[in-house]
């Protein structure tokens, strides 16, 4: 693989992307590289357009200006539903309602559908992987647990690990860890964390807007606001109070310790609301 450029290991190359709904101009000349084996957060205010970048990533919507390749396949120019199938979504609305037991779940993620198809059979190899997922994700001991009975954060790492199937080469994730209590979310994190070890060639993008929720594997960010890329680049440069504060458009104080982000107001602002 060459260095810096494009060369055709890129995984994501975005360039320059507007993407105009309604007449409002939800994404304004965004461009990013991702390339394997980096883990990209996609941060940013509500509103700022991270899930409907997160869209264009996916192969799931068009730009409407700029050129967007991933996995090699331009948008536009290959087929969206084929090229979806190389890239694992976990999208937050899942919309299973069934008591599938978790190792099912999982199964989808071969067949790309939410229920397990009628007559399909999973291969011995599809069992497997399905088993070593669930293991790697830490709800090995869910596999025969109904669906509708699994926790939020339970449900999450059987997404993750559902997405994982198809052996993607890359991995995007929306808010994995929204609405998880702090053991939840910190169980969920070190799963990601044992995952990128486990594939090292994958890449992944994950969006949050809480820095807290950085597994500490995160290697590149960027900020985005109003539908424009503040900063981009390697993690500890931009995921740091400068950029962040001029991102949310708020004081914010970054520390890193332990590999992982925490934000707080910073001390000025803190004492103006005192004051
Ligand atoms: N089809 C649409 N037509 C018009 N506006 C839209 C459409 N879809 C999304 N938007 C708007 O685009 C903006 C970006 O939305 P998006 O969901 O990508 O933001 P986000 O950064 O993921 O936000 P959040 O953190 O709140 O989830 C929002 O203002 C949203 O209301």
């Amino acid at each position: 693989m060459q260095s810096g450029g494009t060369d055709v290991e890129t995984v994501i190359e975005a360039d320059r992307v507007d993407l105009v709904r309604s007449g409002k101009t939800l994404l304004d000349q965004v461009s990013m590289v991702v390339r394997p084996g980096e883990h990209w957060a996609l941060l940013g205010p509500n509103g700022a357009g991270k899930t409907t970048l997160l869209g264009i990533l996916g192969a799931r919507r068009h730009p409407t200006r700029g050129s967007v390749r991933v996995l090699g396949g331009t948008l536009g120019r290959v087929d969206l539903r084929e090229l979806r199938a190389h890239i694992g979504h976990v999208d937050p609305r899942h919309d299973l309602r069934s008591a599938l037991p978790g190792r099912d779940v999982v199964l989808t993620g071969a067949t790309g559908s939410i229920e397990i198809p009628p007559r399909w059979r999973p291969t011995g190899a599809q069992r497997e992987r399905a088993a070593t997922l669930m293991e790697v994700l830490g709800v090995a001991d869910h596999a025969d647990a109904p669906w509708t009975t699994l926790s939020q954060g339970e449900r999450g790492r059987i997404l993750i690990a559902r997405a994982l199937m198809p052996e993607p080469r890359l991995l995007l994730m929306d808010e994995p860890a929204t609405g998880l209590d702090v053991a939840a979310r910190e169980r969920l994190l070190s799963a990601v964390d044992r995952l990128r070890r486990a594939h090292p060639e994958m890449a992944t993008v994950l969006v949050t807007h809480h820095l807290e929720e950085l597994p500490a594997s995160t290697t590149h960010a960027l900020l985005l606001r109003a539908g424009q890329v503040v900063a981009a680049g390697p993690a500890a440069e931009v995921v740091a109070s400068k950029p962040v504060s001029a991102c949310f458009d708020h004081p914010i104080d970054i520390e890193r310790s332990s590999g992982r982000w925490h934000a707080r107001a910073a001390a000025a602002d803190v004492a103006g609301l005192e004051g």
